[in-house]
């Protein structure tokens, strides 16, 4: 590119846009945002605007494209939207002024993660924008959000997978990283719930970080959380270029203070979103949002995602909840004062970054006024934890009485235009105000006199922005006005203006008090403003009890609405819920209709290997024990008729397998890793819920895998388990396991029906009724009989085998297990830095290979003798797939390719 070339203005431009490279550059021009060159092009095809061109000097027009300033608010959120950061250059001094080109600066970086307002913000979620620090040995996070002024930090030893899953934990929409951290961050984003655009950053604002946390406070932080702090405090200065005066304390916690919940088990149990379309509905969160302000919403997602570990806390919780469920009234009153509150972290940010208006004051004051009700409330409640709550809580009442007494009711949104200010907040404006309506008062006056001098009776005076007053006099009368004193101005249609001296004198009395009122209005309002910023601490402060009062009524709410009882926490091992149900699949089922099944977890008991068919109810009730272990810890009541729970230091969760494809790694794959990660992790203390461990690979390896892994569970780590699987043949484990123990889902037999009871019973399912399910999901009557016919020549096969080869194969698999056990379960799972164990050490010897080695056949029967090839490789294919995910169509379509195949 030829700078020489260049207009003046086209190299202003280009000057300016090398300061941000990697934002679009929205460039002010007159009443307009201008974007040029590859911006140009990129920006009109993701906003689809009109792409033009502009003469700048060099001979081929410069690509060009623009959005109105007024409406540019909407453009801006969009593309920030989408993940890209917005640069906005303003015209820094009064172009009227200026001599060559007007002076331009950048004014803000508007980027995902400092969004102030707009679509990218949702009122009942955060923004997050994260900043990660790596140091030999360590690893820190700081977060912030922006519109609300929250600050937390964390650090921890445990390494990079420790500190990127906590990361996830925000759902963040920008993410600040080391250079060499940018990768790893990126390839971890992309299981996050929300979009995350990580940049490579690493400028610190140590001083002013001094400045706007105090030195005491970032001595108290461990050196890699403080680098953490400063670096994002450093990109958030350099992209707002302003004060950012809200941001005053940090939160520093350990992630040891919360229960632990990888990514995956937050999405599998479906905490805030559901799996299928990452909405709110149909997640634990909508079950428990009874929330009535903005930021108790955002709280109770906050809590959902951090579930506590700490008893006497959990308790605390507990019994404002129980206090709350009794006291309807009490609730009902606490929820009607805060209804009232608008959201006071989002307000105080506002007002702090200069962006509040006098209606988001007048806000601020009706939330204010309801505020001491709701305290008062609490402070006079039979709930310890309510009185404490509220005991030393400012109700900040002198600032709601200053905006009472500066801020009319209904005031203008727009801040440049007066109409904000109230009667008697200041002796200047009122005289003004004195002055501008005493010349109104005058103008009615000449109008009455002027009709009388020159009986004309529609003679008016009016006003207009181009000649100001004037006097109206339509064409007919124009012959009654006499020579000389008028001045005509303007001719319309069918009528004249005029001015005469008096009036003109009088106007310039009238406009510039009007100005100077409009001016000092801005002016008080900006210092009232300031004032109350000044007060962010406080208003912060309040703006949480507040948020904690409401999830706490939020809980009892919802509680005393779905019958939830008041789960009793233990310090030991044994976990038991009587008639428990799965608090989201309840909610949506018509009536009473849900199943209530008891768990018990104990010491001598703490596996659980549920089998049972297709549709049965095992999943639901793995997540209901997860997902009552959960609200337990939380704080919430629970659906159950009474539930006892151990404090549970980290549940984990592998369900499901279609929906886990990343990077192009087998569902298998997946499945292993989270298996190793469980294995490295878990301590007794953790809850761990596997369903359909090794259904992704062949029959024998997967029920190998199965149960090295149950084995591996119940002796190495003894934590409490929950299994279910479709090998019904893992039931034997029950004799050489002493702590499990077999369950099914029950079913009802009738005929050839098969009913559903979604009971938990005693013992292990006889069949899989995989064939059943090939039933309803519609195959032909001819493939089903045809299969019931294999399978039965299956299992008489089976059996006979058993008979013949069965003593000396569990003998020989015993020895082998005794004398392997050790060595291939730490292969297995063996701790590693390699993030993709090699497959290897992954699969170990199969059925087969063990068989061939010791001279028998056990993969090989004598079914396979005598069935045809043929049908046997469509028999294993009606094993294997999973009819309930198909579509009818991709049923019928596989019905027809194994017709095909058997007739070929
Ligand atoms: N306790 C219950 N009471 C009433 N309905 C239930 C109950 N448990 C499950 N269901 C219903 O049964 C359906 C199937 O349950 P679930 O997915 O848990 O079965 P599953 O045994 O895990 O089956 P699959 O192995 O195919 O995943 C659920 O969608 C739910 O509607």
């Amino acid at each position: 590119m030829r700078m020489a070339n260049y207009t003046p203005m086209i190299q202003q431009y280009l000057a300016i846009k090398a300061e941000v490279p990697d934002a679009f550059l929205f460039f002010r021009l007159g009443d307009f945002y201008e974007l040029f060159f590859e911006d140009a092009i990129r920006a009109s095809r993701e906003l689809e605007i009109t792409l033009t061109g502009r003469d700048g000097g060099a001979a081929e027009k410069i690509p060009m494209c623009g959005v109105p300033y007024h409406s540019s608010e909407s453009y801006i959120s969009r593309l920030v939207q989408k993940g890209y950061k917005v640069a906005i250059c303003e015209q820094v001094e009064d172009p009227s002024q200026a001599k060559g080109v007007v002076r331009r600066e950048i004014v803000r970086i508007v980027t995902p993660g400092t969004a102030m307002e707009g679509r990218t913000l949702s009122e009942t979620g955060n923004n997050f924008i994260l900043s990660l620090f790596a140091e030999e040995g360590g690893y820190a996070l700081a977060a912030c959000d922006l519109t609300t002024g929250e600050v937390y930090v964390t650090h921890t030893r445990a390494g990079a997978s420790t500190i990127l899953e906590e990361a996830g934990v925000y759902a963040p929409s920008e993410v600040l990283a080391p250079p060499g951290m940018v990768k790893l961050v990126e390839d971890e984003a992309a299981r996050w719930p929300r979009t995350a655009v990580v940049t490579a950053w690493e400028r610190s604002a140590d001083e002013q970080a001094v400045l706007q946390f105090g030195a005491a406070r970032l001595d108290e932080l461990p050196d890699s959380s403080r680098t953490a702090v400063s670096r994002l405090l450093g990109y958030l200065l350099e992209t707002q270029k302003r004060s950012l005066s809200h941001l005053t304390k940090i939160k520093e916690y350990e992630t040891e203070q919360f229960m632990v919940l990888d990514p995956f088990t937050r999405r599998n149990l479906e905490l805030t979103e559901t799996v299928r379309d990452r909405s709110r509905k149909g997640s634990l969160l909508w079950v428990l949002d009874k929330t009535v302000t903005a930021m108790g919403g955002r709280m109770l997602r906050r809590w959902i995602d951090k579930p506590l570990v700490q008893r006497s806390k959990i308790e605390e919780r507990l019994e404002a909840v129980g206090v709350l469920n009794q006291d309807l009234i009490l609730r009902e009153e606490i929820r009607t004062a805060l209804r009232d509150v608008y959201d006071l972290e989002r307000l105080v940010a506002r007002i702090c970054f200069g962006t509040a208006n006098a209606r988001d004051l007048t806000a601020l004051r009706v939330s204010l006024e309801k505020v001491p009700i709701a305290l008062q409330l609490c402070r006079e409640s039979q709930s310890q934890t309510l009185r404490a709550l509220v005991a030393d809580t400012d109700a900040c009442e002198d600032i709601a009485a200053w905006i009472a007494s500066a801020i009319q009711d209904e005031p203008p949104v727009s801040v440049r235009e007066g109409g904000m200010i109230r009667d008697g907040y200041d002796p200047h404006l009122d005289k003004l105000r004195e002055a501008s309506t005493g010349g109104k008062q005058w103008l009615a006056e000449l109008e009455r006199k002027e009709r009388e001098a020159t009986g004309i009776k529609t003679l008016k005076i009016g006003f207009n922005k181009v000649f100001g007053y004037y006097i109206e006099v339509t064409r007919a009368n124009l012959s009654a006005l006499p020579e000389g004193k008028y001045e005509r101005k303007q001719t319309l249609a069918n009528a004249e203006r005029f001015v005469t001296p008096e009036l003109k004198e009088k106007e310039a009395l009238i406009l510039e008090a009007e100005e100077r009122m409009v001016g000092l209005e801005y002016e008080l309002f900006s210092e009232l403003r300031t004032r109350i910023a000044g007060e962010n601490l406080r208003m912060q402060k309040l703006a949480e009890v507040i948020a904690a009062l409401d999830c706490l009524q939020s809980f009892a709410e919802v509680s005393a609405k779905r019958q939830y009882r008041k789960p009793q926490l233990t310090e030991g091992f044994d976990l038991q819920i009587k008639e428990g149900r799965h608090p989201v699949v309840e909610a949506v089922m018509p009536g009473q209709s849900f199943i209530r099944n008891d768990t018990q977890l104990l010491q001598d008991r703490g596996t659980m290997l549920i089998t049972g068919p297709n549709m049965a109810g095992k999943s639901t009730y793995m997540r209901q024990v997860a997902l009552i272990a959960i609200m337990a810890q939380i704080g919430c009541f629970v659906p159950a008729e009474s539930a006892s729970i151990p404090v549970i230091d980290r549940v984990f969760t592998r369900i499901g397998a279609a929906d886990d494809l990343i990077g192009g790694q087998s569902t298998f794959m997946v499945e292993m890793m989270d298996i190793r990660v469980m294995t490295e992790r878990a301590t007794p203390r953790s809850l761990v819920i596997i369903d359909e461990l090794g259904r992704g690979t062949s029959t024998g390896e997967g029920m190998a895998i199965a149960q090295a892994v149950i084995e591996f569970l119940h002796n190495q780590i003894g934590c409490k388990t929950l299994v279910s699987t479709h090998f019904h043949e893992l039931a034997h484990l029950e004799e050489s396991l002493s702590s499990l123990r077999n369950y099914s889902m029950t079913v009802k037999e009738s005929g050839e029906q098969v009913t559903f009871l979604r009971k938990l019973a005693e013992g292990a399912a006889s069949t899989s009724y995989g064939i059943y399910c090939a039933r309803v999901a519609g195959l032909p009557g001819e493939v089903i009989e045809r299969a019931y016919a294999l399978l039965s020549r299956f299992e008489r096969r089976e059996a006979e085998l058993a008979r013949e080869t069965g003593p000396a194969l569990e003998a020989a698999d015993r020895q082998e297990a005794a004398d392997n056990r050790q060595v291939k379960q730490l292969s297995l799972f063996e701790q590693t830095d390699d993030p993709w164990p090699r497959e290897g050490k992954l699969q170990g010897p199969t059925a087969r290979e063990r068989a061939a080695e010791k001279g028998l056949s056990p993969g090989r029967t004598k079914e396979e003798d005598t069935v045809l090839p043929k049908e046997r490789a469509a028999l294993e294919q009606i094993r294997r797939t999973e009819l309930m995910n198909m579509t009818p169509l991709a049923a019928l379509n596989f019905l027809h390719e194994l017709k095909q195949k058997l007739s070929e």
